[in-house]
């Protein structure tokens, strides 16, 4: 019987600047999707989540010339209406973990969330479809090995542990990163056939 599925001849390129992400990324997907990386910082505009995410991924598709994948994390807090969520990266890199605990020191509410967003373009002419996911936790002072960006401040609701202190294997089965590739695996398996490649 013939197969609706759409082939994909070429393999999709995940292209990130970030190698923690893309160790998380090949642990979660192991071979159930074929993809390769190119580490690439791609330029980030300024706007809400999806918008980032989206534009990731035309400036991706244009360098790379065919389907790709990206990635935008935001670390959002609940008492500061989403900050710093997608601007974390940079206010990491100045304060620390340490630093965006202490950025909810003056709030009783010390609830956020991580997001992840991931955007699949099937190339330079194509619109990039965006998957979402999305773990509520809190931020504590921070516990854990500091490998990571924001781990050892994010402890998860219904865990005693920050994202840090957890095996990786947990972390992958709950986190922000998981949630969106779930909702990507399930997308590429039902909407294409990957053909043989190299
Ligand atoms: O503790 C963490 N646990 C995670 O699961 C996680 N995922 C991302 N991050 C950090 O949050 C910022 C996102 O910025 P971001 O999405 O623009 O990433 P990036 O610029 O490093 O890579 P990329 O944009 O090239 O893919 C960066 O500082 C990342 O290091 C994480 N920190
Ligand atoms: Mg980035």
């Amino acid at each position: 019987m013939a197969s609706n599925k759409l082939p994909l001849v070429k393999p999709i390129t995940f292209v990130t600047g970030n190698a923690k992400k893309l160790e998380e990324v090949k642990m979660i997907l192991g071979q159930s999707i074929p993809f390769q990386a190119v580490k690439f910082d791609l330029p980030e505009l300024q706007g809400e989540p999806e918008e980032i995410s989206k534009e990731k991924a035309r400036i991706a598709a244009r360098e790379v010339g065919g389907p790709v994948l990206v990635e935008d994390t935001c670390l959002c807090f609940n008492a500061l209406k989403g900050l710093p969520g997608p601007y974390v990266k940079w206010f990491l890199q100045k304060t620390g973990p340490e630093g965006l605990n202490n950025m909810l020191a003056a709030y009783e509410d010390k609830t956020a969330y991580a997001l992840c967003i991931f955007s699949l373009s099937l190339g330079p002419d194509h619109e990039p479809t965006s998957f979402e996911g999305r773990t509520e936790g809190k931020i504590v002072p921070a516990r854990g090995p500091n490998d990571f960006g924001w781990d050892p401040v994010f402890q998860p609701h219904g865990y005693n542990l920050t994202y840090a202190e957890m095996p990786k294997e947990e972390k992958n089965k709950i986190s922000h990163r998981r949630r969106a590739l779930d909702k990507l695996r399930e997308h590429l398996c039902t909407q294409y056939s990957f053909m043989d490649q190299p």
